[in-house]
């Protein structure tokens, strides 16, 4: 069949190009999205979309030990709302999150005025609290969930202009806000934070917060005060939370974390002198913090979930999904080379 010209620009608008490598075309594509309200709009009709119920996600489970999550055409999405009697304008709402590797843009959109069990029993899946639903993902696809989330509660919160008080109006693809009042325009925020693994060389610093699950010890992190560069950061959390002074900082990697609200975590590892090692815990910000040998931090990682209730006390360190895990685990790592390398 033959379709009209203009379908068939706007198809091919819509597509990555084929130009450059396949990585640079979609990040292109993607960036065009966010600057072109009706491109974007076509690419929603052949995208994929995750649902959430008030910032939960929807999960499938494709077997009994697998979580993933689910991913709809825009007319399943359409077929679900129109079944729930809704007219199907609610996906404007949908908010752009990335391009698959199948070149499919991928949106998010909450369907928190619908009735949660029956939007569940429609697109056969469960809405799970994202502090549940992130740690049952697979590691790969938990981080578009959370960008998923974070978005949608970043829109949420910023309906009103913070100049005027006037509401904000967004884009198609959700990556600004506008206030035609102030001629403000808003973009998507995360709090910076720095996270660091300190170690005196032989062993490595952890602590707790008093609302950690009992056992559980991380690394040491802060939110980044506005003006500080992330050495300083690191240096006045260590200094304020252990009453320690870093000697040295090296950068490891970053990563978006979404609790309580959305952070932008970035992880080094510090050295400081051995010494200087003797610790002065703040306990308004830490209910402990100790050092711990190779030996204990081997044991610890090897610890595959939680303790229940009753269970002897043990320490455990955080999941594989968290940048501190990372950390702890590349320490490791540097400490098994330092030693064959003796
Ligand atoms: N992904 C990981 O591996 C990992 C590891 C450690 C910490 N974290 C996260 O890092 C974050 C910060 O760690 P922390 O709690 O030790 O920080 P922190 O030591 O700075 O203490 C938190 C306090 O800082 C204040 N604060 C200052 N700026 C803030 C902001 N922009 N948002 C919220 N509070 C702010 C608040 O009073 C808050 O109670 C936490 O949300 C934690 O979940 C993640
Ligand atoms: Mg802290």
């Amino acid at each position: 069949m033959l379709r009209p010209l203009r379908l068939l620009l706007s198809g091919l608008k819509t597509q990555p190009s084929r130009c450059c490598s396949s990585f640079v075309s979609r990040m292109r594509y993607v960036n065009r999205l966010k600057e072109d309200d009706e491109a974007c709009a076509a690419a929603l009709k052949d995208g994929s979309i995750f649902l959430f119920h008030r910032l939960s996600p929807l999960l499938r489970r494709p077997d009994a030990r697998t979580f993933s999550p689910a991913a709809f055409t825009c007319s399943d999405v359409q077929l679900v709302l129109q079944r729930l009697g809704s007219d199907g304008s609610q996906l404007k709402e949908a908010v752009l999150i990335g391009c698959s590797e199948q070149n499919q843009a991928q949106f998010c959109l909450d369907v928190g005025e619908l009735d949660q069990a029956a939007v569940e029993e429609a697109s056969q899946g469960t809405f799970i609290d994202l502090r549940k639903a992130f740690f049952l993902l697979p590691a790969a696809e938990a981080p578009l969930v959370s960008k998923g989330q974070a978005l949608l509660r970043w829109h949420q919160t910023s309906r009103f202009c913070g100049a005027s008080g006037q509401p904000t109006q967004r884009n198609r693809a959700g990556s600004q806000r506008f206030c035609s009042s102030s001629s403000t325009v808003y973009y998507p925020k995360m709090s910076a934070v720095a996270v660091a693994l300190v170690s005196d060389g032989s062993r490595c610093l952890l602590g707790r917060q008093p609302s950690f699950p009992r056992g559980l010890y991380s690394a040491l992190a802060g939110f980044c005060d506005m003006g500080e560069t992330l050495e300083e950061a690191l240096c006045r959390e260590v200094a304020e939370e252990v009453g320690l002074e870093i000697q040295s900082i090296s950068y490891s990697s970053s990563q978006h974390w979404p609790f309580p609200h959305s952070s932008f975590m970035l992880g080094c590892h510090a050295l400081v002198s051995p010494t200087h090692t003797q610790l002065s815990v703040d306990n308004s910000e830490l209910e402990d913090a100790r050092w711990f040998t190779m030996d204990e931090i081997t044991r610890a990682l090897q610890v595959k979930a939680p303790p229940r209730r009753g269970d002897p006390p043990i320490i455990w360190l955080p999941p594989k999904h968290a940048l501190a895990n990372r950390l702890i685990r590349e320490w490791v790592e540097q400490q098994r080379q330092s030693e064959g390398g003796e």
